[in-house]
């Protein structure tokens, strides 16, 4: 019995949030469920939804039968939504009622018998840097005949950080000087190169090439790049991967379909400047994806070839990007869109590593990890994971695989719900840089309250998210996210006025050029990593500026000058992982 219909989207598109649409179709009945709200008769009800479709209505007196879309604005902080709720309000005369159907693609998804998707694969920039490269993943893919993949790909090699440079350049330099930017002959040339040498026509991407410079060229006349056009321009980098890959995919004779920023819903109309670069994805996207990809495989099963990064936001419709890195986070969306076995994303490393090896080299693969130390570590500054990646593939409860697309036989890491932390100690060390941090002392008594909650509405109401924080009875000190600060046009003048604002209740001091080290691991053994660590960093000479122990449980920070940090990083990395300190205690947790 369907009591209400909630819509997310914009109903003109469709895309509507729905609850159990399966197998049947769902009956309005208005004697029911709907409240008899107009006069004359009449009866109204709304229909809730929670997975997305098409809706038909059809009823038996069809003209007697009216659908009114009411909008009101809602906020669901913890999951960070924000927007109008719109609710489809059906009202029947009596004795009339409206049938509610699944839309035709799902009908044929659900009674078909063509073996849905089993698995995504993302392969970042780096895995697809060349026609070579394209090659040998176009190998790897088929090296698992027995999967059903949908492909995840990044731009090819460094094309984001190239388009981002011409954009840039763009603005000052004059729309007859754009077709020589060297960023825009180097995107050309790798793309022209690559398709050359996989025998492919160079007219497949021709159109993109041609747009592209026309909107450097729009940029150079309007001598502005706004967040939402640069969104739009990185996008160009997806889209010419999936492309070429795609039609090589088709050449050597496995059926494959781009698939362009398949209805990734995002939310970009929030305040802030940032979010037209740094997207989240919407609840309505997981439905949405999934009737998408489903449909068109039911229909026609070929490897659908997915822009990784992009989205589209849900207001605006235009393009949209989820943050640097962003694609680990696409193939999350859709590993849990689907309901798929497993996620895998190829990088250019043996998986997570016990550091960053551009700051440690002999880092060490981690063999396993939980969804809550992933998530941790990407949040932290692992570049090796997109920090919101793991939030879909944990609620969906989904294991991650990350491997090495240049090494496919290393086993990689496996990240899931839980694993045996009986001997674990610490798994991981990371480096997140450049922090901004603020020492907040009030100038009131002790036992003063609301202090705390003073101080964080201020960074609420500025839309500024707090890394880290560590208090005592009348002083904070907390660190300001750099990914979410940074990108913001305004900073220096919002900064300033946070400290104005806190000056009224505190003395304040602004702390640049810090950094946070994070001991990610098995924090039940606080003592014994805290210990170690502090002993290595008195030995450095090093100054602890702030500790936190985040209530996770497995993350203990650290925050020392920026200039300090890669010398403690690899001086903690070489004491913790190199000396076989760990495998002493392990072996020791397992004879207890
Ligand atoms: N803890 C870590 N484990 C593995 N790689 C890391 C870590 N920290 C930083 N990295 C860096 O992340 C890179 C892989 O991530 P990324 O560049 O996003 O790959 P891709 O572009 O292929 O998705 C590695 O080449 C490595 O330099
Ligand atoms: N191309 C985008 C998105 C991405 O995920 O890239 P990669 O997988 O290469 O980190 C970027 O460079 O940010």
């Amino acid at each position: 019995m369907l009591t209400k219909i909630t819509s997310y989207g914009d109903f003109a598109m469709t895309n509507l949030v729905e609850d159990d649409w399966g197998k049947k179709n769902l009956t309005f009945d208005p004697s029911n469920g709907g409240s008899c709200a107009v006069g004359g008769g009449s009866c109204c009800g709304v229909v809730k939804l929670e997975s997305s479709t098409s809706l038909s209505f059809s009823t038996s007196f069809q003209s007697k039968v009216s659908f009114a879309l009411s909008s009101r604005s809602f906020c669901r902080k913890r999951e960070g939504i924000c927007g109008k709720r719109r609710a489809l309000k059906v009202c029947c005369e009596k004795r009339v009622s409206a049938v509610v159907e699944k839309d035709a693609a799902m009908r044929q998804g659900a009674d078909s018998n063509v073996e849905q998707l089993s698995i995504v694969m993302k392969f970042g920039g780096s895995s697809v840097a060349s026609a070579e490269r394209m090659k040998e993943v176009a190998d790897l893919i088929l090296s698992f005949p027995e999967e059903r993949p949908a492909i995840v790909l990044s731009a090819m090699g460094k094309t984001t950080n190239n388009l981002l440079l011409a954009g840039a350049k763009a603005v000052c330099c004059g729309v007859s000087n754009v077709s020589e930017l060297h960023e825009l002959s180097f995107v050309k040339e790798l793309h022209l190169k690559t398709i050359d040498e996989l025998g492919l026509e160079s007219s497949i991407i021709s159109d993109i090439l041609v747009e592209l410079e026309q909107l450097l060229k729009g940029i150079a006349m309007m001598k502005e790049l706004t967040p939402r056009t640069r969104d739009y321009l990185v996008s160009f980098g997806e889209c010419m991967s999936t492309r070429i890959f795609a039609a090589y995919l088709n050449k050597i004779g496995t059926k494959a379909r781009q698939v362009r920023r398949t209805a990734m819903y995002c939310s970009v109309w929030a305040v802030h400047t940032d979010d037209f670069t740094n997207a989240d994805i919407l609840e309505a996207t997981y439905p949405a994806v999934a009737k998408r990809l489903h449909g068109d495989w039911t229909n026609d099963p070929a490897i659908p070839i997915i822009t990784g990064f992009l989205g589209k936001g849900w207001k605006s419709g235009a393009v949209t990007t989820l943050g640097r890195g962003g694609s680990d986070l696409t193939a999350t969306t859709i590993g849990k869109a689907l309901g798929l076995r497993e996620i895998q994303v190829w990088k250019d490393v043996d998986g997570v590593l016990t550091c960053d090896p551009n700051i440690c080299p002999n880092a060490k693969p981690v063999p396993h990890l939980t969804f809550e130390e992933a998530a941790e570590l990407a949040y932290f500054g692992a570049q090796v994971l997109h920090p919101q990646s793991m939030r879909p593939a944990r609620e969906g409860d989904i294991p991650v695989r990350v491997k090495n697309s240049y090494n496919p036989q290393a086993p990689g890491t496996v990240i899931t719900k839980a694993r045996d932390m009986s001997k674990a100690v610490l798994t991981s060390i990371v480096l997140k840089s450049n922090v901004t941090m603020l020492d907040i002392v009030s100038t009131r008594m002790l036992g003063q309250y609301g202090f705390l909650a003073k101080v964080f509405s201020i960074f609420e109401d500025l839309g500024i998210s707090v890394d880290c924080v560590a208090t005592s009875e009348v002083s904070i000190s907390l660190t300001l996210d750099p990914s979410k600060l940074w990108n913001r046009e305004l900073i220096q003048q919002e900064l300033d006025h946070v400290v104005e604002e806190l000056e009224k209740i505190a003395v304040v001091h602004l702390l640049q050029h810090r950094s946070i080290i994070s001991l990610i691991g098995n924090v039940q053994r606080s003592s014994l990593i805290l210990e170690k660590a502090f002993n290595v960093l008195r030995k450095n000479g090093v100054n602890v500026q702030m500790i936190s122990q985040g209530a996770s449980k497995v993350n203990i920070s650290l925050v020392v000058h920026d200039s300090e940090a890669q010398q403690c990083i690899r001086a903690l990395h070489s004491s913790f992982f190199d000396n076989g300190f760990l495998s002493e205690v392990e072996e020791a947790a397992s004879v207890n």
